[in-house]
C-alpha cells in the first residue's frame, strides 16, 4: 500500500547505484507505457464539474454502488472547511504516546498458516482389586481415566494476525485412573485465539469460518477416558479384570486463512513511509523500488478506543495479476482487505496513470476487487512539482482524494478520519448483507 508499485522485484541480489537507477527509469517507462497495453488513456482533462473520466465511471458502476464515494467526498469537504471541530470521537485518531519499539525483530503480517492439531488422549482405566484388613477381597476399585483436552479455536478482536499460531498444536492427555476408585483428571481444553475472520480449510474445503467475535471451532476432540474395572462389576462378575484404554485424540491438518485481516491495503509510492507515519509499525523505507518484500501491519487508534489494522503491501507491477514480480501473493492479501488506499506518487507526472494501472491489475486478478470502498492518497505533496499534478489528478478522478506528505506528516489527520469512515461503511454494508437486508 504505498508508492505506486510499478517496479520489479530484485530478490537477494546486490546492485550498484547505476543498476538501481536503470531499474528505476525502466519502472517509470513501464508506468507510462502501461496505458497503451490493456486499457485506454483518459481523455484530456475535463473540467472539475464533470470530474469522472468515462473509464473511471465504468469501473465504479460495476457494483452499482457509489454511495460511499458521495459520503467520503462530503466528509472531506466538511473536514476542509471545519477541520475537526465537532467531529465525533470515532473519527478522531489518537497519536500513540509510546515510542516505536527498539526491538530488532520485525513482525510480518501472517495471514496463512498450515496447522496440524491433535486432541489429547484419554487416560486409561485402572484394574485394581482392593484388599483391606479382615476383608481380603473387598472388590474392584480401579478408577476411570480422565478425558483428553480438545483443541478449540476462538475468534477474538485483539488478535490481528496468525503469526502466533504454531504449526503443531497438541492438547494435554487425560490422567489415568488409579486404585481406590480414584478417577484420573480430565485435561484442560486448549483454547487458541485467532483473529476474527479466520477460515479453516481441510483439503481445500472450508470447515469453519470464525467471522464473529467469540465464535468457537473445535479443531480436534480429545479422546474419552477409559473405564476402570470397578465400572464393569456385575452380579455375576464381582471381580472383573478388565478395563478400557483411553480413546485417542483426533488428528487433523488445516489451512488457516485470514480473510479481513487488514482493513486497508494500499496497493502501491511512499506506502511504507505512510504506514510508519500513521502507526508504530516499522517497515523499511528506502529510495529504491521494492523495498518492501513482505506485508506489514500497523494499528491506528481512535478516540473511541477502536483500533484499525492497516496493511502495507509490497508494490504491484504491471502484469501482477499474471503473477509477474511478487504479484499474486500480495494480491491475495488485498483480497482480504475491506477497503483500499491507492497511494500515488504525486511528484511523478500523470499520477492518474498509476491509479489506472493499479485498478486494472486488481480488476484482472479478481473482478469487483477495485470496487471496494477506497480512496486515493496523493503522497509527496511537499515536493514543488506535486502541486500541479494533484490539481490535475482531482480533475481526472471522482474518487475521494487526500493529498498528504507522509515524510513531513502533513494532512495525515483527515486521512485517518476518512479511513475510519470507509471502514465503518464497509462493515455496515457487510452486516446488512449478512442480515439479508
Ligand atoms: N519528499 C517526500 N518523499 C517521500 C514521501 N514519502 C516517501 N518518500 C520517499 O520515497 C521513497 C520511497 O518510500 P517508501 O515508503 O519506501 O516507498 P514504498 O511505496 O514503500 O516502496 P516499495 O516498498 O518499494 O513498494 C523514500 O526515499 C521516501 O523517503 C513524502 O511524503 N515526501
Ligand atoms: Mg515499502
Amino acid at each position: 500500500m504505498a508508492s505506486v508499485a510499478l517496479h520489479c522485484v530484485l530478490p537477494g541480489r546486490l546492485f550498484s547505484w547505476t543498476r538501481l537507477r536503470e531499474v528505476h527509469s525502466l519502472v517509470k517507462q513501464q508506468i507510462r507505457s502501461c496505458s497503451s497495453v490493456n486499457y485506454t488513456r483518459p481523455a484530456d482533462p475535463v473540467p472539475a464539474s464533470t470530474a469522472a473520466s468515462p473509464k473511471e465511471t465504468d469501473w465504479s458502476s460495476a457494483s452499482g454502488d457509489k454511495e460511499w464515494k458521495v459520503l467520503a467526498q462530503d466528509f472531506l469537504r466538511k473536514l476542509s472547511k471545519q477541520p475537526h471541530v465537532n467531529l465525533e470521537d470515532k473519527y478522531v485518531p489518537l497519536k500513540s504516546s509510546k515510542s516505536k519499539s527498539e526491538a530488532t525483530k520485525v513482525h510480518h503480517f501472517v495471514d496463512f498458516r498450515r496447522v496440524r492439531v491433535l486432541g489429547g488422549n484419554g487416560g486409561d482405566g485402572c484394574i485394581s482389586l482392593l484388599s483391606v484388613y479382615k476383608k481380603e477381597r473387598a472388590g474392584p476399585d480401579g478408577g476411570d481415566g480422565g478425558n483428553g483436552g480438545h483443541v478449540i479455536f476462538k475468534a477474538v478482536k485483539r488478535r490481528k494476525s496468525l503469526e502466533h499460531l504454531n504449526s503443531y498444536i497438541r492438547a494435554d492427555n487425560g490422567d489415568p485412573g488409579r486404585n481406590k476408585d480414584c478417577h484420573g483428571k480430565s485435561a484442560e481444553n486448549l483454547v487458541i485465539e485467532v483473529p476474527v475472520g479466520t477460515l479453516f480449510k481441510r483439503d481445500g474445503v472450508v470447515v469453519a469460518n470464525l467471522d464473529k467475535e467469540e465464535s468457537l471451532f473445535v479443531g480436534a476432540r480429545g479422546g474419552a477416558g477409559g473405564k476402570g474395572n470397578a465400572f464393569f462389576t456385575t452380579d455375576v462378575d464381582q471381580a472383573p479384570r478388565v478395563a478400557e484404554f483411553g480413546g485417542k485424540g483426533e488428528y487433523f491438518e488445516y489451512e488457516a486463512e485470514l480473510q479481513t485481516m487488514a482493513d486497508i491495503g494500499f496497493p502501491n509510492a511512499g506506502k511504507s513511509t505512510l504506514l510508519r507515519a500513521i502507526s508504530r509499525a516499522r517497515p523499511k523505507v528506502a529510495s529504491y523500488p521494492f523495498t518492501t518484500l513482505n506485508p506489514h501491519v500497523g494499528m491506528i487508534h481512535y478516540a473511541d478506543h477502536h483500533q484499525l489494522a492497516v496493511a502495507d503491501i509490497p508494490g504491484l507491477i504491471e502484469g501482477a495479476h499474471r503473477n509477474h514480480g511478487l504479484g499474486i501473493t500480495f494480491l491475495r492479501h488485498i483480497e482480504r482487505c475491506r477497503c483500499l488506499l491507492y497511494v500515488l506518487d504525486a511528484s511523478q507526472p500523470e499520477p492518474w496513470e498509476q491509479l489506472r494501472v493499479l485498478k486494472y491489475e486488481l480488476e484482472q486478478y479478481q473482478e469487483g476487487l477495485s470496487n471496494r470502498p477506497h480512496a486515493v492518497v496523493a503522497n509527496k505533496i511537499d515536493l514543488p512539482e506535486s502541486q500541479e499534478n494533484v490539481e490535475e489528478l482531482a480533475q481526472h478522478t471522482d474518487l475521494p482524494l487526500v493529498p498528504v506528505s507522509a515524510k513531513m506528516g502533513q494532512q495525515l489527520v483527515p486521512l485517518l478520519s476518512l479511513i475510519r469512515l470507509l471502514v465503518d461503511y464497509a462493515a455496515e454494508s457487510d452486516n446488512m448483507q449478512s442480515a439479508g437486508v
